[in-house]
């Protein structure tokens, strides 16, 4: 028995002459909830279907706990929210969410599940009247119906206004606290950044990066932005610190993660000439940026 809820190790495929996924490892523990990023094209969706035994690989291994994908116990273990979410128009959402259940073999308390979805309302109208965020939100309770060691969410929060995506991290975040391994391909570098435990991204099918966000910070050495606040002269602080004056009263520098004490203790050691100061750290779009850009090994 593995301890991992999903296993990929050395994962290839082409599609003609291109080769769309290219030594490709990854693992999730249960309970991790991993961010999948990369440009158009850097082979997510691919990778997703490689895992749910949609689509074939040319060299490597998938692993859902120990079962190969697209087996019957892989089935029962993988959940999926693709991207654009398409049901029967003419099905009220507890009807498909019934038919779900009766194929799952689940037995599930269908309206408590739309209503922890936000769909309590919609319960008994026809899904072709529901809007796509409703639809999406149909597609998350579908995901919740079974019990699965592995989701994977395909852009879950495109379409979706700001109060759903909030829900929709919620309810990741319960699923997560259950133990479920969730893997979430996604371009909303913002929300992923705050919601998710760690970060990978392919760059043309190859992974480039898979860490947390801190570590990927430390590897990347991308500079720490600090902003000093002067308490009566910032023309003085700019003079005495180095940096750019940003406006009638700060002084911002930029500083390597190995600097950082060092530019500290300067501040410090200024005394009452500094009010205030502020430290950002680089942000999730700054490090895609770094890793998803041509150069990197
Ligand atoms: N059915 C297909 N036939 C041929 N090539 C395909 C097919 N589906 C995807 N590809 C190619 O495989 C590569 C990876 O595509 P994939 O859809 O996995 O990327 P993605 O990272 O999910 O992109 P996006 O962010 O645009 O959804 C691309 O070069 C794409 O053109």
């Amino acid at each position: 028995m593995t301890d991992k809820a999903l296993t990929i190790e050395t994962l290839s495929k082409d599609r003609g002459l291109t080769r769309v996924l290219n030594d490709v490892s990854l693992h999730l523990a249960p309970g991790e909830r991993v961010a999948l990023l990369g440009h158009n094209g850097a082979g997510k969706s691919t990778l997703i279907k490689a895992i749910l035994g949609l689509t074939r690989v040319d060299s490597g291994t998938i692993r859902i706990g120990d079962a190969a994908p697209g087996s019957a116990r892989a089935r029962r273990d993988t959940a999926y929210l693709p991207e654009a979410v398409s049901f029967h128009p003419a099905l009220t959402g507890r009807e498909q969410l019934t038919l779900f259940a009766r194929l799952s073999g689940e037995r599930p308390d269908i309206p408590a599940l739309l209503d922890r979805v936000g769909l309590a309302d919609a319960l008994d109208r026809r899904i072709g009247t529901y809007s796509k965020g409703m639809r999406q939100r149909l597609g998350l309770a579908q995901v919740l119906l079974g019990k699965p060691r592995v989701a994977l969410l395909d852009e879950p929060t495109s379409g979706l206004d700001p109060i759903s995506r909030q829900d929709l991290y919620a309810i990741i975040d319960e699923l997560a606290g259950q133990g479920v391994a969730v893997l979430i391909a996604s371009h909303a570098l913002t929300e992923v950044e705050a919601r998710t435990d760690r970060i990978a991204i392919l760059r043309k099918g190859v992974k480039v990066a898979d860490d947390t966000l801190a570590n990927l910070s430390a590897l990347a050495g991308l500079p720490i932005r600090m902003r000093v606040r002067a308490t009566e002269n910032a023309d003085a602080l700019a003079a005495r610190l180095g940096g750019n004056r940003v406006n009638g009263a700060s002084v911002e520098l930029l500083c390597s993660p190995t600097d950082k004490m060092e530019a500290l203790r300067r501040i410090a050691a200024m005394g009452e000439a500094v009010a205030d100061l502020e430290m950002t750290p680089p942000k999730l779009e700054d490090l895609y940026r770094h890793y998803a850009r041509e150069t990197v090994q």
